[in-house]
């Protein structure tokens, strides 16, 4: 199947100048979804993953597929306010402003082979924020894996130590 024709692309959304890259009507249609979850599972087998840590809100409908399937554990990363225990957090920059993330401390153990699963890499700050909080807690980022690159934005420069699937490209 071509996943390509799954992605919706919308002008000026959310804000003016910025084209929205949508997964929905992947996720919608069952084959497509199942196949881009399958190819994330065989990459997550891969690199001998343990974890897998997916960011709020679309890397939660990617990685959770991944971690069922292995048998694993899922940790989300998440935007402020969302956590009750203690957490680690960071501030990053997104293509459409700024935020800070956050993880359970104590979910993620030192040495664990963590992949991230996010839904797209736009400028890599999401997923360079995951890696540093994975790092700080003694974790090892075995992976990052993406539905979508957005080539334009370079966020892959910020990825050179790291393995990294990308399915789709604009
Ligand atoms: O590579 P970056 O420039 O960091 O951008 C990519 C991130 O932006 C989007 O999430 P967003 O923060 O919009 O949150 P959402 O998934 O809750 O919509 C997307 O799902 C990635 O997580
Ligand atoms: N252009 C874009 N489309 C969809 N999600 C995004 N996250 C960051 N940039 C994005």
């Amino acid at each position: 199947m071509n996943l390509y024709d799954k992605i919706a692309h919308i002008p000026d959304f959310p804000k003016e100048g910025i084209l929205f890259h949508d997964v929905t009507p992947l996720m919608a249609d069952g084959e497509a979804f199942r196949e881009a979850c399958q190819t994330m599972i065989e990459f997550a087998k891969k690199v001998n993953a343990d974890v897998i840590v997916g960011p709020e809100s679309r890397g939660f409908i990617f990685g959770c597929p991944v971690a069922y399937e292995l048998g694993i554990g899922f940790v989300p990363i998440r935007k402020p306010n969302k956590l009750p225990r203690e957490t680690l957090s960071v501030s990053y920059d997104l293509e459409y402003g700024s935020n800070e993330l956050h993880v359970h401390k104590e979910d993620i153990q030192k040495g664990q082979r963590v992949l991230i699963i996010d839904d797209l890499l736009a400028t890599g700050g999401t997923v360079e924020a995951t890696i540093q909080m994975m790092e700080e807690l003694g974790a090892e980022v075995v992976g990052c894996a993406f539905l979508i690159e957005l080539e334009e934005l370079k966020g892959r420069e910020l990825l050179k130590d790291y393995d990294v699937l990308t399915m789709l490209k604009f």
